[in-house]
């Protein structure tokens, strides 16, 4: 008898464990809120990602960090691009796209929403993101002026204790030189979910309005599912 009881409830277990996966895999990723974080090298998109994320909940997905991540692995595609990141140029998006779509996936049953962070970085990207994953619902550019910007990534370099292998000034440069190319364009086809925020004040203030921006996000999102 006691081992039949413990049958069923082995079984309820295995069923329960089943049906929880199904729902995770039922869940849609445009269900849950997607923000592009947009903005050059220093510009500030780690502090306002960490104070978003501590206040909404959000999964914080960093394209670099991913991309580290790779390279950290020491596999042969890790050493391939470490050369592109060291050199500041971009790395080819069906790489970062995969590894973006992966860890979106795996997160995806119990997001509350995604921070992207650092991509798109061009407009194909945005395009192929929104094509393969989902549209997303809001792009905030941090808007700084490439002096900043040079002085703040400098200073950081200076400062780590951990150094890395892109945060030299000749790198950084070239990595400034690459976001400036791209951005134009980004702007331009994303401009009706963009937010362009000036990202040269008091990161409270910033904040502020970051935080004005997703609660709109979030509402939309709250209205769209009451009409599904
Ligand atoms: N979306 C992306 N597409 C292509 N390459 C990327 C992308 N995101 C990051 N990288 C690569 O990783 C490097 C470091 O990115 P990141 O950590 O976001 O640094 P930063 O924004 O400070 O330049 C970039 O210079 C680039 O080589």
């Amino acid at each position: 008898m006691l081992f039949m009881c413990h049958q069923m409830a082995m079984k309820k277990e295995a069923q329960d464990k089943q049906k929880a996966e199904q729902r995770r895999k039922a869940q849609s990723v445009s269900d849950i809120p997607i923000i592009w974080i947009l903005g050059g090298p220093g510009c500030g998109k780690g502090t306002q990602c960490a104070k978003i994320v501590e206040k909404y909940g959000f999964t914080h997905l960093s394209s670099g960090d991913l991309l580290r991540d790779e390279v950290a692995s020491g596999s042969d595609k890790g050493r391939e691009l470490q050369e592109l990141m060291v050199s500041g140029a971009l790395v080819p998006n069906a790489e970062v796209l995969s590894l973006l779509n992966a860890a979106i996936t795996r997160a995806k049953g119990a997001s509350k929403g995604f921070l992207i962070d650092g991509y798109p970085r061009e407009k194909n990207q945005g395009i192929e993101f929104e094509a393969q994953i989902a549209p997303a619902d809001l792009a905030i550019y941090f808007d700084c002026s490439e002096e900043t910007m040079l002085k703040r990534i400098l200073a950081r370099a200076a400062a780590a204790t951990v150094k890395r292998a892109d945060d030299n000034e000749a790198t950084i440069r070239s990595r400034l030189q690459t976001f400036k190319r791209n951005t134009s364009d980004i702007l331009a086809l994303y401009e009706e979910k963009t937010l362009t925020i000036n990202a040269e004040r008091d990161v409270e203030d910033i904040f502020m309005e970051v935080v004005e921006a997703i609660d709109c996000v979030l509402q939309k999102k709250e209205r769209e599912s009451k009409i599904c």
